[in-house]
């Protein structure tokens, strides 16, 4: 790799720009384009970055769905960014311009890379010569990487030759933006810039193959390692974004360390991953508590579907535990304990998404059954409120009420009803994956439950219904969106190995459903340093530092026992007050991200910053209040990585 040094600014003249009414622009392949958690860090932050720049932010992202559902096209508001856009157009590029369609519509600007894949090569072979990053020619999400990179690059070149009244802060989020950044650099175009890695690429890989990865940070061969993976050009991209931003940012202090030793350089500060508090709250307990039960009518509904046949357990006292987005499973020992200790309760332990091809027969049949049951029952049910209604009438005139139980139910209901309920028998048991799997015999996930034999059978007081797909409401099976989902469920649970922050047990715990952490995940760290008693408030957090792997497992395993033998009321009382945690709206969290961007103009145009009289000059207030605080690993604890 050219280090990225040698693409350092050249001297850099400096323009007269109004640093105090920059504009913002943020930078994301994730702009309304739902994938994952990048998503949710910028779709809801945009209230409190609408709040401080109105139309001066606009979020830049690629159209990667030509429909792009979450767009209304409108023309720009910035007269500059409309001249840009049509000089931009006239060279055959094509973007969709707009207002994303979330809270507070945000300006958006959607990049059709696929507009300019003529120049892919011509593009590369600049990489090559400007940041000295070479890159493979099949690897299509690079290809397209270093697309939107260049078109990016265009448009901020044009907007800051053109816009010269203001500074402009550009904020990039991964790898996958990143481009954009030494190319501005090198090109010396008149723009701040700051990098937001949420993960590292090398992090995640190494820790998917199992290897102790806290304890050998500081001695990872970073270059091999990541030739190793076939990512070495991916990690060039993502290293030099980091080395050529003004100011480098992560999500959590757990990641300042990763990115120091494996991006080489330590992040000016960390920007921690807030919620749109105000979506979750609401103003009366009793409203949340609506909620909870339409979301758990609707998980009920499915296991009816789902068990039938086998639906021998009370709905009222089974608890519903999930655990979403990584793709790790663990037997952690809770079946067993609780036929242990002969309890009355069932857990089903839903575990999603990962690839699938469709949904099994099964998975359909069971709904369909059930629906159809209930379609008669409530048939019948209309012809006995007719029969009882019209017995009632001739009571009120021959002065008696005579209602024979067959009067009611007539021999041809009873028939449809044997019908329906001998088609609910079963003779095998309910299965626990709801899709077939891209490769059945050598997924860990169906392997692992295959192993320990959590089969759904009688005696299993856990049931498992692996739904590796990602819900929506117009699902067949499961038709709830994720949010009314996790509404509906009694506790998540995420303790994977590596988690660089994790946006899932934070939107947990504002929706007033406790989880399960561990002290390996920026959360579970921000909540430890935050609240003093954690559990207290629904937020469960298992030690993966000092501990070895069978002590963090047996941690779990209580710590989930215990959430089993509370009362309902123990658990009301839990919920009640986990709503109220407001620490991670993004009104108090977005500060940080507000601290970045003056770290950035400082960084450029000092001259705008001089003290003034009065004014203290011995510190650089931005830098100051960029947290600085290192990750404290102990001392090579025992922890086993699988
Ligand atoms: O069926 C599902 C399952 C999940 N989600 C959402 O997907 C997001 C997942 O976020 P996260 O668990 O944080 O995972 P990543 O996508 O891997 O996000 C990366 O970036 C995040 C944002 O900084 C960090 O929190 C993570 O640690 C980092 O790995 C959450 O908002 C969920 O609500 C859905 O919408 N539907």
């Amino acid at each position: 790799m050219t280090t990225t040094t040698t693409i350092m600014a050249e001297e850099q003249p400096a323009p007269k720009r109004d640093v105090q009414n920059h504009h913002l622009f943020e930078c994301a392949w994730e702009v309304a384009n739902k994938v994952g958690g990048i998503y949710t860090v910028i779709s809801t932050k945009v209230p409190v970055t609408i709040a401080e720049y109105g139309d001066r932010y606009t979020l830049v992202g690629p159209l990667t769905n030509k429909l792009a559902m979450e767009v209304r096209v409108l023309d720009p508001v910035d007269p500059v960014v409309a001249t840009v856009l049509e000089a931009m157009h006239s060279h055959g590029v094509k973007c969709l311009y707009g207002r994303w369609l979330i809270e507070d519509k945000p300006q958006v600007l959607l990049f059709d890379v696929g507009s300019c894949s003529h120049r892919l090569d011509e593009w590369k072979g600049d990489l090559w010569n400007l940041a000295g990053i070479s890159t493979p020619l099949h690897d299509a999400e690079t290809n397209n990487v270093i697309l939107f990179g260049y078109l990016m690059t265009w448009f901020l070149g044009e907007y800051a030759s053109r816009q010269l009244d203001t500074a402009i802060v550009v904020h990039f989020h991964e790898w996958q933006a990143g481009v954009t950044i030494p190319i501005c650099r090198k090109r010396q175009i008149d723009v701040m810039t700051v990098f937001t890695t949420h993960a590292t690429l090398l992090g995640r890989y190494l820790c998917a193959g199992s290897v102790d990865f806290y304890n050998n940070l500081r001695y990872f061969d970073v270059n091999h390692e990541a030739g190793k993976r076939g990512i070495y050009h991916r990690y060039c991209v993502e290293r030099t974004s980091a080395h050529c931003a003004d100011v480098f940012t992560t999500v959590s202090h757990i990641t300042v360390l990763e990115a120091e030793y494996l991006l080489k350089r330590r992040p000016d500060g960390v920007v921690p991953n807030g919620l749109n508090i105000n979506k979750f709250q609401r103003r009366h307990e009793h409203e949340s508590e609506n909620l909870y039960a339409i979301a758990r009518a609707k998980i009920h509904g499915f296991m009816r579907g789902h068990f039938y046949g086998h639906y021998d357990f009370d709905l009222e006292n089974t608890l519903y535990i999930f655990t979403a987005v990584r793709y790790e499973y663990r037997n952690k020992g809770l079946n067993y304990r609780l036929k242990r200790s002969d309890s009355k309760t069932t857990v089903v332990a839903f575990i999603m998404p990962a690839s699938t091809n469709s949904y099994t027969i099964e998975a359909f049949k069971g709904q369909a059954l059930v629906r159809q049951l209930q379609e008669t029952v409530t048939e019948i049910q209309k012809r006995i409120g007719d029969c009882l209604l019209d017995h009632a009438l001739r009571f009120h005139s021959e002065g008696k009420l005579e209602v024979a139980p067959s009067d009611l139910l007539s021999s041809e209901d009873q028939m449809l009803l044997k019908q329906r309920i001998s088609a609910l028998k079963r003779t095998s048991l309910p299965p626990f994956v709801t899709h077939n799997m891209m490769d059945d015999a050598n997924d860990p996930i169906l392997n692992r439950i295959r192993r320990v034999k959590l089969f759904n059978s009688h005696e299993d007081r856990v049931k498992i219904v692996f739904h590796p797909d990602f819900l929506t409401s117009s699902n067949p099976i499961l038709g709830l969106d994720y949010e009314e989902f996790v509404r509906g469920c009694h506790l998540g649970v995420f303790t994977s190995y590596y988690e660089p922050r994790r946006y899932t047990p934070a939107e947990c715990t504002v929706m007033g459903i406790p989880s399960i952490t561990t002290n390996l995940s920026g959360f579970g760290c921000f909540i430890q340093d935050t609240i003093k008693r954690p559990e207290d408030e629904g937020c469960y957090i298992i030690d993966r530092r000092t501990n070895s792997f069978e002590q963090s497992v047996s941690q779990l395993t209580d710590c989930l026992e215990g959430f089993c033998n509370k009362t309902w009321r123990q658990r009301a009382d839990q919920r009640s007050r986990m709503e109220s945690l407001s620490l991670l709206d993004w009104k108090i969290l977005g500060v940080e991200y507000t601290k970045s961007r003056p770290l950035a103009l400082r960084r450029a145009y000092p001259d705008a910053f001089l003290v003034t009289d009065g004014e203290s000059g011995e510190e650089d207030p931005f830098i100051a209040v960029v947290i600085h605080r290192s990750f404290p690993l102990r001392p090579s604890p025992p922890f086993s990585s699988s």
